[in-house]
């Protein structure tokens, strides 16, 4: 018999998307883009309870030797499945010869389900961690199904560009995001959607699928897919004010800047860890903003533009002096609730989205790719808590469209107030008798059982 307070192992991520997750954990981030990102996969390997200094933090190798291309995502998908599940083996081989405390529960991101083929082999218990929508995880476990009803071809290719829904009470979704076919290239999305299949496949070894989500959020998706879990919203840093799993330095002294803003008035603009510009579309959200006239707090992550460097239209620093803050990257849960924010432009990562619903915030939503745009659904169709920007012809958000959508936004306390209902309804679901407090306490009931 095993005790739950022996030593358990968890395969964790920063927080990302779906197999980008399973790169990053592999290393795979652009070294000018993020300067301090690892070379290997990170494995947390947790002692007893859940105390800072009993985490160790280690590291394994994706197979991928220096100078090779940790942007390609052919060539990662290839080093990982081909080294990576005998570097984990021999991590956990050789951390049960060296501790009295065997592992006896495993734990890894649902999109890195090949480390439960190396993890089953051992007789412990098995659970996957979904970081984002469980309706995208859905539709990921639903491709046979949209296979079967000709809706994908059998290479994961959408048959027409449409609307579906995997059930009537589900939300619409075009066959144009589907996660494995927002790569731009034929090759890489062939390959990403065989290592879909093949990681739904692994993913049946878990006992339980949890996730960040919340039962009242995505109600008909956990009706759809009762095997997913909601534990969320689940956020990084809350507990011990330390931050965990992002590579950029903060900027601290920008809530210093957000006291001295008047309550309600900050635009807040930020688009997580991968999004990127070009410069015609970086100029034109500048001068949105400089033409919105309202204070604003924008992140301008390294990377965040195709450019050699950020260039902001001729002025731009002068016309926004006083009301304007740049910054490269900012502690954002302490953004998200302090008073003086008004809205929050977004390109609607899961975090994020978790993150302002937590905090009541509205938003105007600017999906970049996979997830994003069903994340995009929820805000500005089903919740109703904000809206959507709309690029034109040329692809291109217009400065006009970002300021005009501003203060459609900031004009309609009914965006507020319902994002306020969330943010109870979210506050109450991680309270004693909540549904994501249950959940998460029969999660770790059914892991502790031997
Ligand atoms: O200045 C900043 C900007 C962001 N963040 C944090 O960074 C995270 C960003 O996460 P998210 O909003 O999910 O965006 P991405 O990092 O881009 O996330 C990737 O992973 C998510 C799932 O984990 C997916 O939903 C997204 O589509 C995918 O891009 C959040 O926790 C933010 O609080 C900061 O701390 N400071």
């Amino acid at each position: 018999m095993h005790s739950c307070c022996r030593t358990r192992l968890k395969a964790m991520s920063s927080p990302s998307w779906s197999l980008r997750t399973a790169l990053s954990i592999a290393g795979s981030r652009s070294p000018s883009s993020t300067p301090s990102s690892p070379t290997n996969a990170s494995l947390l390997l947790c002692r007893r309870s859940w105390n800072a200094d009993q985490i160790h933090l280690v590291t394994i190798p994706d197979g991928l030797g220096p100078g090779e291309d940790r942007n390609d995502f052919v060539l990662q998908i290839e080093a990982m499945l081909k080294f990576m599940p005998g570097f984990l083996e021999t991590l956990i081989e050789d951390t049960n010869k060296e501790s009295e405390n065997k592992i006896t529960c495993f734990i890894a991101d649902a999109s890195i389900a090949w480390s439960f083929e190396v993890a089953e082999k051992m007789g412990v218990r098995l659970g996957a961690f979904w970081p984002a929508n469980a309706g995208t995880l859905a539709t990921m476990l639903s491709i046979p199904k949209l296979i079967k009803e000709g809706i994908i071809g059998e290479d994961g290719t959408a048959k027409r560009r449409e609307m579906i829904k995997l059930s009537p009470g589900m939300p619409a979704m075009s066959t144009a995001h589907f996660a494995w076919n927002c790569f731009g290239d034929s090759k890489t999305e062939e390959v990403v959607f065989n290592y879909t299949v093949r990681n739904n496949q692994a993913l049946e070894f878990a006992e339980h699928i949890i996730c960040n989500s919340i039962y009242e959020l995505e109600q008909p998706v956990f009706t759809y897919a009762p095997n997913i879990l909601p534990v969320g919203p689940l956020l990084t840093g809350q507990r011990s004010g330390k931050l965990i799993g992002h590579f950029w330095p903060e900027d601290a002294t920008c809530t210093t800047w957000l006291d001295q803003q008047p309550a309600n008035s900050v635009v807040y603009v930020a688009f997580g860890s991968f999004t990127i510009f070009n410069q015609r579309q970086f100029q034109e959200l500048a001068d949105g903003l400089e033409i919105a006239g309202r204070p604003f707090l924008w992140v301008v992550r390294p990377g965040l533009t195709d450019g050699e460097t950020d260039a902001l239209p001729h002025g731009f620093r002068d016309k926004v002096e006083g009301r304007g803050r740049m910054v490269g990257w900012c502690p954002q849960q302490k953004v998200l609730a302090h008073p003086s924010i008004a809205c929050f432009i977004s390109h609607c990562g899961w975090n994020s989205t978790m993150e302002g619903v937590r905090n009541g915030v509205p938003f105007l939503c600017w999906p970049y790719f996979a997830d994003q745009f069903l994340n995009q659904s929820y805000i500005s169709d089903i919740w109703r808590t904000g809206l959507a920007l709309a690029p034109d012809d040329s692809g291109i958000v217009s400065s006009k469209e970002i300021k005009s959508k501003v203060e459609e936004l900031l004009a309609n306390d009914e965006f507020r107030g319902r994002a306020m209902a969330l943010k109870e309804m979210a506050n109450k679901s991680v309270k004693k008798g909540g549904s994501s407090f249950e959940n998460f306490n029969s999660f770790v009931d059914a892991m502790k059982e031997f």
